[in-house]
């Protein structure tokens, strides 16, 4: 089948930006995070919500997600950027795979152990904003993985297996993936565990 964009979406610290681009390295897509993307147009996250305060923040995130779905094949989101209407329209009308990635308390406390997310200063915080955001998480995904206490290569590899499921790869990547499970080719998830520095700033300032 065509291509259809993968978005990638779940609570802060689920492993969306860092996923993200792995999965899209798999796949040789083209990747974008889009608090990078925020960052890169209008500085640092942090410095937006205390000068400007978060309905600024989600326009200009609504906004960077649109212009991403047209120049990007595979898509990490902020966490509160489902939550804004015109967005979940947007992932529910285009032609878009959403991958819900989950992660468990007890997993993610040592994760967001850094003051690097305006909304989250204890885990506390985290919970509220999750439950808060669930159902809408889960109304809106195609697909979900949990990525508690899993290495990044299972959480890709599952994440390729449903995608596969549902028919979001093309002919070509379903290939790809088919021959390195057989072990024809390098396996196509070659370099996910690769050099960990490339992950360094997925957080934001
Ligand atoms: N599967 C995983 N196992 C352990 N740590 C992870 C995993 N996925 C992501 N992380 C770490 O959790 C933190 C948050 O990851 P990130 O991709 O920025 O999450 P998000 O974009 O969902 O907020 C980073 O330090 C990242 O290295
Ligand atoms: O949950 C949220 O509202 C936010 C999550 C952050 O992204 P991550 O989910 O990638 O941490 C970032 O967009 C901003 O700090 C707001
Ligand atoms: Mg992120």
């Amino acid at each position: 089948m065509a291509r259809v964009n993968i978005v990638l979406i779940g609570p802060p610290a689920a492993g969306k930006s860092r996923s993200g681009r792995r999965l899209a390295r798999a796949l040789d897509r083209r990747f974008a995070d889009t608090d990078k993307l925020i960052q890169a147009a209008h500085g640092p996250i942090r410095t937006i919500f205390e000068e400007q305060g978060e309905a600024a923040f989600r326009a200009i995130e609504r906004e960077t997600i649109r212009h991403a779905l047209t120049q990007f094949d595979v898509v990490s989101l902020g966490g509160g950027a489902v939550m804004d209407p015109a967005t979940q329209e947007l992932l529910l009308q285009a032609p878009v795979i959403v991958v819900h990635l989950t992660v468990r308390p007890e997993a993610v406390a040592e994760r967001i152990d850094n003051d690097k997310r305006p909304l989250i200063k204890s885990l506390d915080d985290w919970k509220a904003l999750v439950e808060a955001r669930r159902d809408t998480y889960e109304r809106l995904a195609s697909i979900s993985v949990d990525t508690s206490f899993r290495p990044m290569r299972r959480v890709i590899d599952d994440i390729l297996e449903l995608l596969e499921q549902h028919s979001a790869l093309t002919e070509a990547e379903v290939e790809h993936l088919q021959a390195a499970r057989r072990g024809r080719t390098q396996h196509a998830l070659h370099d996910i565990d690769g050099d960990e520095h490339d992950d360094e700033g997925d957080d934001q300032p």
